[in-house]
């Protein structure tokens, strides 16, 4: 278990360049798998969970070849499905939530997909009927080995095209039966589709690899199969989580903080939302800059006067992966907040370490707590804590930063997953940070 202490209080200073998106990453290595061409990926960020997936498509016999910094090339031309039932397979496809979306691509090319239970944050129940589902609407027949946790979909005979309302707008379920369906016969409709920029991305991307999609970007997908897909070369957004990140991280450490090139018409309610906590978000061209905010920043409230409350929902509704980063934010801010984390029933746990810390935090059941901020009369005290998932990590990151001493972060592996160098990244801007 690696570790990382902090000495917190100084603020920053510079230019961060955001990394590519994890999630789009995720979906976008698992489509390389859907043809025998030569697939070019750019930007990939260079993060844990993304090496694991790159590992899992080596062992399944893809051919790539680093072009360069993020950039890499894949074939799949002669893939070994042999490891799909391999021991190995066993402990490595549960090693991250990404790996399910290799079985839409495998399922549609070769008609049958196999994948242990996922890793992934333990951030509450994480349940894969939606993706099943919808491979057993397009013909698939299920399995599924309870004492193994081993999932299988077989469909000898091909997928036909069919209409689906999904139960839930699930992220990764919606990935996986868009890739599966490329490949079947017929039209499949997708309605409640998950409509993430990583979807937006991967619609994009299959539609220059020869796929026809239409509504890119809605809750209603319409594909029409194709009988195969060619090669391209597809570019990573810039993470809107990360970018999330760095901009709760310039406001409670006061920093003045340029983030390059975000992609702001892929941001959403993004920036919205952190200036409901009263943090001054300013557009320059494709840049975010945040002032050094030294007089603090102000919760707003609603037209009615009622309490501020911010809560997620699936996009274009605000991501459940900043919730807890603005938690982390609003502990400083002047006002009262209440966070709604609708999606994950155990991913707030983490305030019992911010609490410990001297922040003002009701827990008001797991899924809600109210948040008194301290309009930074009070700082933060540095303490010894263990990092539970990847973003309550990075926002016990960010209260080290901001606390009075040395901090002390264990299991900083949960904050590798999905952030690259970020202790070299933040001591270019000027944090004390070693990573033991
Ligand atoms: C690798 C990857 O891409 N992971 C992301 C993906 O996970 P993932 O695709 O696993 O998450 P899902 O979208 O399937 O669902 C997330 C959770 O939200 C609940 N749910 C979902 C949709 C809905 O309409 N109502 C509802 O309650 C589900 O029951 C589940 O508990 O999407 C999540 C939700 O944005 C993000 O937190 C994860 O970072
Ligand atoms: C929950 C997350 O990741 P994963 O789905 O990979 O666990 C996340 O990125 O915040």
């Amino acid at each position: 278990m690696a570790t990382f202490q902090i000495e917190g209080g100084q603020a920053l200073k510079g230019e961060i360049q955001p990394q590519g998106a994890k999630n789009e990453a995720l979906q976008i290595l698992c489509a390389v798998l859907l043809t025998n061409e030569t697939v070019k990926i750019n930007n990939i960020p260079d993060i844990r969970d993304v090496n694991k997936l790159i590992d899992i498509l080596s062992n399944l016999g893809v051919k790539i070849q680093k072009l360069g910094n993020g950039t890499y090339s894949f074939k799949s031309d002669e893939l070994n499905l042999d490891y799909l039932e391999s021991e190995q397979f066993k402990q490595e496809g549960s090693g991250l939530r990404g790996s399910i979306m290799i079985v839409g691509p495998l399922l549609g090319r070769f008609g049958r997909g196999y994948i242990p239970r996922p890793g992934g944050d333990k951030i509450g129940r994480r349940r894969l009927d939606t993706h099943f589902e919808g491979f057993i609407k397009l013909g698939a027949e299920f399995r599924y080995n309870k004492e193994e946790r081993f999932y299988g979909v077989e469909a000898p005979k091909g997928l036909k095209g069919t209409f689906m309302l999904l139960e839930e707008a699930s992220v990764t379920g919606t990935a996986n039966i868009v890739m599966a369906a490329a490949l079947a016969e017929g039209e499949t409709t997708i309605y409640n589709a998950a409509c993430e920029p990583y979807l937006q991305q991967l619609c994009k991307m299959l539609v220059s690899m020869g796929a026809k999609i239409d509504g890119i970007g809605s809750n209603m997908l319409k594909i029409t199969g194709v009988k195969e897909l060619g090669g391209c070369t597809h570019t990573i957004l810039p993470d809107m989580v990360e970018i999330g990140s760095w901009i709760g991280l310039a406001a409670m450490t006061k920093s003045e903080i340029t983030i390059k090139n975000v992609s702001w018409d892929n941001l959403g309610l993004i920036p919205t939302t952190f200036r409901k906590l009263g943090i001054t978000i300013e557009r320059k061209g494709d840049d975010i800059y945040i002032p050094a905010h030294k007089n603090g920043y102000e919760v707003q409230s609603f037209i009615d006067g009622s309490i501020m409350n911010i809560s997620d929902a699936p996009w274009p509704g605000f991501t459940p992966d900043l919730l807890s980063i603005i938690l982390v934010v609003a502990t400083q801010a002047k006002g009262s907040v209440l966070i709604h984390q609708k999606m994950f029933e155990s991913r707030l746990f983490f305030v019992d370490k911010l609490i410990d810390m001297g922040a003002k935090i009701i827990l008001c059941d797991p899924h809600r707590a109210t948040v008194i901020g301290h309009n930074f009369e009070s700082q933060l005290k540095a303490t010894t804590m263990t990092s539970p998932d990847i973003r309550a990590g990075i926002s016990l990151l960010i209260a080290a930063l901001s606390a009075k001493g040395t901090s002390t972060i264990h299991n900083i592996e949960q904050i590798d997953r999905g952030y690259e160098d970020i202790d070299g990244r933040l001591k270019k801007i000027g944090a004390k940070i070693t990573r033991l």
